[in-house]
């Protein structure tokens, strides 16, 4: 499994904004939107491509698109679907599945409540979309569920990553899948009820309000 930091200015200036508890929904989803523009740039240094010939008004030349199959983009719900438009504007042409996962709050296990992706993933390239790896036990299942289905590999882009988390998916996943993450933030640890700390709280709270 490879972690990449991105690390670059920007990007730490709009997490700080992200992080204070201070920031609104309506700035909230703003920055969340360009912050996964940012790291998808990273995270698609990889994606697969082929080979074109065009003619530009000039001259014949050979140029790069991604390859067929597509690409296909998998935002976690709830607090993934904020990722969303931030990613399809990079990547407009890839198919888009849905994964509906909730962290129990007693346990800290992921509770998987909708799916809604080709069955036969067979051959292609996955990116999942999620703000925050905690435990690690939501991006588990959601890997777990896409390397079943016969995806090759597996990059998941998170705002904030917590140590320990990274540690549990590195143990779970192993050597069974080519599996990336990318992330703005490896933060300190998780608390006693396995928040991110400093983190930024209940992404998916911040992005859409409180439930219960
Ligand atoms: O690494 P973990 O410990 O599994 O925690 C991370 C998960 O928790 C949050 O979702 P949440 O369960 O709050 O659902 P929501 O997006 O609907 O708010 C977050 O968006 C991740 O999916
Ligand atoms: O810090 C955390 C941990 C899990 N889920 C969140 O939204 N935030
Ligand atoms: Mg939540």
């Amino acid at each position: 499994m490879r972690v990449h930091v991105a690390d670059h200015p920007l990007i730490a200036h709009k997490l700080t904004i992200l992080r204070d508890e201070t920031t609104r929904s309506p700035t909230f989803r703003l920055l969340v939107d360009e912050l996964v523009t940012l790291l998808a740039y990273e995270a698609t240094r990889e994606v697969r491509t082929t080979t074109v010939e065009i003619t530009t008004p000039v001259a014949p030349t050979t140029g790069t698109h991604l390859a067929s199959p597509q690409p296909i983009v998998v935002p976690i719900l709830r607090a993934g679907l904020g990722m969303l438009d931030g990613m399809s504007r990079l990547l407009p042409t890839a198919e888009v599945g849905f994964l509906g996962m909730q962290r129990d709050e007693q346990t800290f296990e992921a509770i998987t409540y909708a799916e809604r992706l080709p069955d036969d993933l067979s051959g292609r390239q996955c990116y999942v979309l999620d703000p925050m790896l905690a435990t690690g036990h939501t991006l588990i299942a959601a890997i777990e569920y896409l390397l079943a289905r016969g995806a090759v590999d597996v990059t998941a882009i998170c705002l904030l990553a917590a140590p320990e988390g990274l540690r549990t998916v590195e143990e779970a996943i192993g050597a069974r899948g080519d599996v990336t993450i990318v992330t703005a933030a490896v933060d300190e640890r998780l608390n006693e009820q396995k928040y991110i700390v400093p983190g930024l709280g209940d992404a998916g709270d911040r992005l859409y309000g409180v439930v219960d």
